[in-house]
């Protein structure tokens, strides 16, 4: 199957790139940028030289569906918004990693501050999330890929909300990321000196990815309840990787060793979800340059509450990975086909 890669020169599309490398099935046909059109990919990357010859283009739907079956849209929140309907239009099937298509239009408007996509493209959206919706995704036109916040937390909740072992109202979601989640874009509060040997909090009670957890546990949530949640994320000086740690009121006298049986059963068919037994919690580094999604749990019986650690790494199950196994579901192969190389320890 042929891959356009559109934004190739930001981290995720790069990622993407780095990624379908080892994906047997796949051959990257168009790697798009604005910016550096002209020039090649691996003039812009050195690291590069060697492995692909593709010279970058700005993206054009009507050439890419000429030589792609499937797009990969890498591009900003409000911008992936303009290209996508042309690239529907034009036949061919796209998974959008930007936050455009995960949300209602209002909540999307409210939350992006941007402007929402057209309603009948919205229509046509499925959520990407491999181990909730595979059925759905398999058949989609377009895919939103989940956010890398959403991924985490969502793998790391989906059993208890679901089976009604907690009281879903009292959430609590400490989330925190490397700095490749801010995109490679220049920020005040992202540059060198702002995070190095700093630890932060940022968005407090307004992170536009409140929404798209809620949304996704109010939909497994057995009462029908709309979920509410606390949700903060802080920024580590790191570059990749995201741990959340959640905590939540038990709605029964259930010990680590019940809810552990649950998550098994939940993730029997998912094979990026690694379940962690007490003793080694989850940490990013287990997980870094992979689509594997750690997750362990403890029940405090003194408290009746759990608490659950997440770790991903925003680029791969965040982001690009995740967008490839949505690709593989799509083009009817394995979810793993092309990204079961193992993780980078050091
Ligand atoms: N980073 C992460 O961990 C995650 C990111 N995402 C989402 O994935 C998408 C890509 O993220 P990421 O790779 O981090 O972003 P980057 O900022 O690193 O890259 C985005 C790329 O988009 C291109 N682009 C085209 N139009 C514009 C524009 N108007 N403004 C800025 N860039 C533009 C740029 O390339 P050029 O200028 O060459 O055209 C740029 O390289 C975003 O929507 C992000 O929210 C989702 C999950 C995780
Ligand atoms: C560390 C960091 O800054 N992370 C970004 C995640 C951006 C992202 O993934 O954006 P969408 O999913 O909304 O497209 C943030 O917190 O906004």
């Amino acid at each position: 199957m042929q891959i356009a890669i559109l934004g190739a020169t930001g981290y995720t599309g790069l990622e993407v790139v780095r990624l379908l490398q080892h994906h047997e099935q796949a051959e990257v046909t168009y790697v798009s940028s604005d910016s550096q059109a002209g020039a090649h990919l691996a003039d812009v990357y050195p690291h590069l030289r060697g492995v692909l010859a593709h010279t970058l283009e700005v993206a054009d739907p009507v050439e890419i569906a000429k030589r792609a079956d499937y797009a990969l849209v890498a591009l900003p929140s409000g911008v992936s918004t303009n290209v996508v309907p042309g690239l529907l239009a034009a036949g061919v099937r796209v998974i959008d990693l930007a936050g455009d298509h995960r949300l209602p239009s209002a909540v999307y408007a409210a939350w992006y501050q941007k402007t929402p996509p057209s309603s009948s493209v919205l229509a046509s959206a499925i959520y990407g999330l491999p181990e909730l919706y595979a059925d759905q995704i398999a058949d989609a036109k377009l895919i939103a890929n989940p956010g890398c916040y959403p991924t985490a937390t969502l793998l790391s909740l989906l059993p208890l909300v679901k089976h009604g072992l907690i009281d879903p109202q009292s959430l609590i979601i400490d989330a925190k990321s490397g700095l490749s989640g801010a995109g490679k874009a220049l920020s005040a509060g992202t540059h060198f000196v702002e995070v190095h040997e700093n630890f932060k909090a940022y968005k407090v009670g307004e992170h536009q990815h409140i929404p798209e957890i809620e949304q996704v546990l109010t939909d497994v949530n057995p009462s029908g309840e709309p979920v509410t949640i606390s949700f903060t994320t802080h920024l580590v000086p790191m570059i990749r990787g995201i741990l959340t740690t959640s905590y939540a009121k038990l709605t029964g006298s259930y010990s680590t060793e019940d809810l552990l049986a649950v998550y098994r059963e939940f993730y029997r068919n998912a094979p990026f979800v690694r379940l962690h037994a007490a003793g080694h919690w989850p940490q990013t580094r287990d997980v870094t340059a992979s689509n594997y999604c750690d997750i362990g749990l403890r029940v405090d019986p003194r408290t009746q509450r759990v608490t659950v650690i997440g770790a991903i790494d925003n680029l791969v199950k965040g982001a690009g990975g995740q967008a490839i196994q949505n690709l593989n579901l799509l083009a009817g192969l394995a979810q793993t086909t092309g990204l079961t190389t193992a993780p980078v320890y050091l």
